[in-house]
């Protein structure tokens, strides 16, 4: 679930007087995705989603607004949020900041095709492409440094076999260098739901609150692993064929790129193996979050260890 803090129609009724949306008609809480409380709101204008932010810092929260805005303009289906009157993308609702973006149509497709990461693969390289003249600059929430600090919080609740996993993990991550490697906007969390279907066609990207600068082959590794996969977590091979080279003909890999593919795979399926873990055993008080198995992105990790599929030449 999740809706955090509640909103009352009337509320958001006179709220919404910031706006050039019209009055409204419907307001509906959406019982999807983790960290915000996300509702859907009909105007007499149009279709909107309303979201409060529950934890990212206000001063952080422009970067990703403005981000959505850009990449709309280049013509990607990316929700464009909405100004008030006096010109601003972030308000404060309930004590809590919040934005309007525009609804975008469209469902999550869970068991993907081949098409589907086709798709994928190609609406990824144009996001990385657009995204390079974004003026704007914010590091990836979830990089290296947040890695070492949360490994070291979950790490006493995991079993020995785990712990090894983790300490060598993240050996092998600190020793690698990814200093040659392309780096750009990344979304950080384009995952099956993170994606709306209109038909054969890309209706929606959604859920840029992870995003930042990174490596854009960290962005390509998050997306490939979740996309590419089997319900069990090992790769399918036509599917990795058609997401990768989907991609590499909007934006060809580097030869570095394709050096560093094995582990950034890794260093990829390492995160949320981290972040599912902290979610599950360090839960925040008070909140009714829908948790995601740590174990799966345990696993994947474990297979990526062992076997990997290269990069398009
Ligand atoms: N702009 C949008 N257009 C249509 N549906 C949306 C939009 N934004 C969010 N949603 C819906 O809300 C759900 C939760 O959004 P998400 O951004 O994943 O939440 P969270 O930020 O809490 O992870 C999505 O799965 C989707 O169904
Ligand atoms: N995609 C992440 C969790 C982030 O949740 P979201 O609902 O904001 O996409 C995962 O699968 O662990």
């Amino acid at each position: 679930m999740s809706v955090f803090t509640a909103v009352a129609p009337e509320t958001l009724a006179r709220w919404l007087g910031r706006y050039a949306i019209g009055r409204l008609v419907d307001l509906q809480g959406i019982s999807a995705g983790v960290q915000n409380s996300n509702f859907f709101v009909t105007t007499t204008l149009g279709r909107y989603v309303l979201t409060l932010f529950e934890a990212i810092p206000r001063a952080e929260l422009p970067f990703y607004l403005h981000l959505m805005a850009h990449l709309a303009r280049h013509g990607l289906p990316v929700p464009a949020p909405i100004a008030d009157r006096d010109n601003e993308y972030l308000g404060t609702l309930n004590q809590r900041p919040a934005a309007l973006v525009m609804r975008l149509s469209g469902h999550s497709e869970m068991a993907p095709s081949e098409r589907h990461c086709e798709r994928v693969g190609a609406m990824l390289a144009g996001l990385h492409l657009a995204g390079l003249s974004y003026g704007r600059k914010q590091d990836n929430p979830r990089g290296a440094a947040w890695r070492t600090v949360t490994a070291a919080r979950v790490r006493p609740f995991l079993a020995a076999d785990e712990q090894a996993l983790l300490d060598a993990e993240l050996a092998f991550q600190a020793a690698a260098n990814y200093a040659q490697l392309p780096c750009g906007v990344i979304h950080a969390d384009l995952f099956r739901d993170n994606v709306l279907w209109d038909g054969d066609y890309i209706g929606g990207v959604i859920d840029f609150y992870f995003a930042g600068q990174d490596a854009l082959l960290f962005d390509v590794a998050v997306t490939f692993n979740d996309w590419c996969a089997t319900p069990s977590g090992e790769l399918d091979p036509q599917r990795a064929e058609a997401f990768l080279c989907a991609y590499h003909a909007e934006r060809p890999f580097t030869d570095a790129e394709r050096a560093d593919w094995a582990a950034m795979l890794r260093a990829a399926a390492l995160r949320f193996w981290l972040s599912r873990a902290e979610d599950f055993h360090l839960p925040k008080a008070g909140e009714m979050v829908h948790v995601k198995s740590p174990a799966e992105y345990r696993d994947i990790l474990r297979l990526r260890i062992a076997a990997t599929h290269p990069l398009p030449l």
